[in-house]
């Protein structure tokens, strides 16, 4: 069996997503010292003191103050997605720490964890997010939470104060879709402390409210191991965010496909049994009844207990069984692998076997970003690339081809090597058969979009197509298969297997004629006549369409014509243009 949709078997996870927690459950000591490691809102007044005057000042470059501005204008609506946001960046930090220490394994000695965790403290209205991921130092502090470093920034922002006046909408999705990142805090926060170890320096503390920041060496030494800890002091109208209500379901949203563990610092009520004090009077009885049965009485009472509980189950859905994943986690997985907030046009989710065993998962989004075709070409593919369960990069892109470029999705292989830099994987054999297969299967899952949805698949991605039956030769007859053209047969486009199921007994060709509108080929005289013999035209209206199937030699065996240039025969009549403008008519 070379490939099995919908055969995805269990497979062990060889790599650790991060030492379960677990553990810490009932050490009550391990808990209470956790707590100690994760209040850096408990610096004291002294320590205060001594980052002030310690820190250096910055402020920030002019595209981030703008971009707060932006984030604080347009998503007062939908603040909560600083969540989102911060628990993502934790995730991401988390990958770059498990990537490293593929080559290097000495990279998590300064802790083993690999984890989120968010602790709600409402008295002092603030919102710890803590990561154990790969940590800043106090340059990449100032750099990162200080400029955007991001290619097109300028370019969104200037595309956003289009769209301002589009509305509240429009802004959304685009913002969302570009991912606003961390300075989505000050939606919430008036005050956010970032707190920071990584391996290569000590430990830091940036601080902000959002007109300038400052950087200091933490006075506390370390105190992390390795990570990030950001706490957020909430504004007054922020305050809901610290409700334990609130706060879980909008952990459990957030965190549902992160593939590290999540903990939330959260309560719960338990009821256990507790012995019954003895007074002195049951100690006389007890002694009278000395011989009898010794049970000690206890009552039952309800205790409020303090954990940190895990909030998803961080097993990626690639590796689950289709069957077994319900058609709404699938969108819910799109959304937030994409952060499109439509749901998808068509998905596979399928495991290949044979040469080289993977898992994916495809997507194709219902709205194909409208500068897609400037960058057409430019090799940016959307496919993330997992090695056993492990994030190796999403910027291989060289698993999908150029007019594949808008599928958006997740491969996983066991067979690569994991522990390879990304140049020396690019070379990896493998990696070309993946894509082989991975181009079928999206193709396949293309054929598969039903009729009413093809038409809105046809209008977005049409040109995507057609280039790829001029690029992809290997694929061209399963391409040409989902391509569509506007035809004398009616108002609708047809595939071109229909048009070959209505050809007329003796015709060996398919008929075509090119214009700029479908009004202008209509009128045309070649076409006029033939389609009056009963003859079936495909009416080229875009531009790409003819060159399109210049590359196409055939279809089904049959050969396409243009009737308005060349002379051509019509062969089952035998005869020739001259005689079909009415020269001659042999019957
Ligand atoms: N928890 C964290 N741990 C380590 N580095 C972080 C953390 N949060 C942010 N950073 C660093 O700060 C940079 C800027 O973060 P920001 O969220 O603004 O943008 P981004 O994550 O690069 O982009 P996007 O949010 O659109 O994915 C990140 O690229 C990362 O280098």
């Amino acid at each position: 069996q070379e490939e099995g949709v919908g055969t995805v078997e269990e497979v062990t996870v060889d790599v650790d997503h991060g030492a379960s927690r677990e553990g810490s459950r009932t050490d009550a000591e391990a808990v209470s010292r956790e707590e100690e490691a994760i209040s850096p809102g408990e610096l004291s007044v002294a320590q205060m003191k001594e980052i002030r005057e310690r820190a250096k000042n910055y402020t920030f470059q002019t595209e981030v103050n703008r971009m707060m501005k932006l984030i604080i204008n347009s998503l007062y609506r939908n603040k909560e997605i600083f969540l989102r946001e911060l628990i993502s960046n934790g995730s991401d930090a988390l990958d770059k720490i498990r990537l490293l220490s593929l080559t290097d394994h000495n990279v998590l000695e300064s802790n083993p964890d690999l984890s989120i965790r968010i602790k709600a403290e409402p008295d002092k209205r603030q919102l710890h997010i803590i990561d154990s991921g790969i940590g800043m130092t106090g340059a990449e502090l100032v750099n990162n939470l200080g400029t955007i470093a991001k290619s097109g920034t300028a370019d969104f922002l200037s595309k956003m104060q289009d769209v301002e006046k589009g509305g509240a909408q429009e802004m959304n999705d685009m913002i969302g879709q570009f991912g606003v990142g961390f300075y989505s805090a000050f939606l919430v926060a008036e005050r956010v402390t970032v707190v920071s170890k990584h391996n290569d320096d000590v430990q830091h503390v940036w601080e902000s409210d959002a007109n300038a920041f400052s950087v200091a060496a933490d006075p506390r030494g370390n105190t992390l191991r390795r990570g990030t800890h950001i706490t957020l002091h909430l504004k007054e109208e922020a305050a809901d965010y610290l409700q334990p209500d609130t706060i879980r379901s909008l952990v459990k949203k957030y965190s549902q496909f992160i593939n590290f563990p999540i903990h939330l610092w959260a309560s719960r009520t338990e009821t256990v049994e507790e012995p019954v004090e003895e007074s002195a009077d049951a100690d006389e009885d007890a002694q009278v009844e000395d011989a009898a049965e010794e049970k000690p009485e206890t009552k039952k009472t309800e205790k409020t207990v303090w954990d940190w509980e895990l909030m998803n189950d961080n097993k990626p859905i690639w590796t689950r069984k289709p069957a077994d994943v319900a058609e709404d986690e699938y969108t819910q997985f799109y959304k937030s692998l994409t952060k499109d907030s439509s749901p998808p046009l068509a998905k596979a989710h399928f495991v290949a076997e044979g040469e080289v065993t993977f898992r994916a998962l495809l997507f194709v989004p219902r709205v194909q970003p409208a500068d897609s075709f400037n960058r057409y070409g430019t090799k940016t593919d959307h496919i993330k690339l997992y090695v056993r369960r492990v994030f190796i990069t999403d910027e291989f892109n060289e698993l999908m081809p150029n007019y594949l470029a808008f599928i958006q999705g997740i491969v996983d292989s066991d067979d690569l090597p994991l522990n390879v830099s990304r140049e020396t994987l690019q070379q990896h054999k493998l990696i070309k058969i993946i894509k082989k297969k991975l181009v079928r299967k999206a193709l396949d899952m293309l054929k598969k979009i039903s009729d009413e949805e093809y038409e809105h698949f046809w209008k977005e991605y049409s040109t995507n197509i057609k280039l790829g039956v001029m690029e992809d030769p290997s694929n061209r007859s399963r391409l040409a298969k989902l391509l569509r053209f506007h035809s004398s047969h009616s108002d609708q486009m047809t595939f071109l297997s229909d048009y070959v199921k209505r050809m007329k007994p003796n015709q060996h060709h398919l008929y075509y004629i090119a214009g700029a509108s479908r009004a202008e080929v209509e009128k045309s005289p070649f076409a006029e006549r033939l389609v009056k013999r009963g003859y079936e035209v495909l009416y080229l209206t875009e531009a790409v369409d003819e060159y399109c199937l210049s590359s196409l030699p055939e279809y089904e065996g049959f050969k396409f014509q243009n009737i308005a240039k060349e002379i051509f025969d019509l062969e089952e009549s035998k005869c020739t243009q001259l005689s079909f403008y009415g020269i001659s008519q042999p019957t």
